[in-house]
């Protein structure tokens, strides 16, 4: 069977409740490394690692919802035309139902620096499984090694 796929898999919960949307990105340098950010003590998923970004707020596109996002966690600005789209994680967590689409972007303008305290990391796709990530995101880590 490919990819570990079957019956026996984590079941689809009866009732996945809200769907969350929220819109990230793999920014990727010159040296083909991939940015992280550290979810801020207090948050969820306190402490783990995870691609920029956040969620889409009513109204918004999820690439719109990006390009804020960026410009508030990091401090730079991008556009529609910079966000290729790239994969997507869909994941149950216990009081909600994650949907991520994932952009890649490797043009921004301005210096990527933390604006809320956030610890950030530009990782080499091979080193990603060296950062704990939310669980949504465990499969996203093949497709960025294979991807890159
Ligand atoms: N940005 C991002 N969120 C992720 C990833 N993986 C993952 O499970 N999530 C989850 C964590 C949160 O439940 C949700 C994003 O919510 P958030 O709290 O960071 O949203 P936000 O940036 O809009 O922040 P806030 O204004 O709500 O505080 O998605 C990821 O790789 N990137
Ligand atoms: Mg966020």
């Amino acid at each position: 069977m490919s990819g570990g796929c079957g019956p026996e898999g984590a079941p689809a919960p009866a009732s996945p409740g809200r769907v969350i949307l929220v819109s990230a990105v793999a920014l990727i340098d010159n040296d083909g490394r991939i940015l992280l950010a550290q979810r801020p003590e207090g948050k969820s998923l306190a402490g783990l690692w995870e691609f920029p970004g956040g969620k889409v707020e009513p109204g918004e596109t999820p690439e719109h919802a990006l390009i804020r996002e960026l410009k508030e966690e990091l401090g730079i600005d991008t556009w529609h035309s910079c966000l290729a789209p790239l994969t997507f994680a869909s994941h149950s967590y216990e009081d909600f139902h994650l949907l991520m689409p994932v952009f890649a972007c490797r043009r921004w303008e301005g210096i990527v620096q933390p604006q809320e305290g956030q610890k950030l990391a530009w990782v080499r796709a091979r080193d990603l499984r060296d950062y704990p990530m939310p669980p949504a995101d465990e499969p996203l880590i093949p497709i960025l090694r294979d991807w890159l």
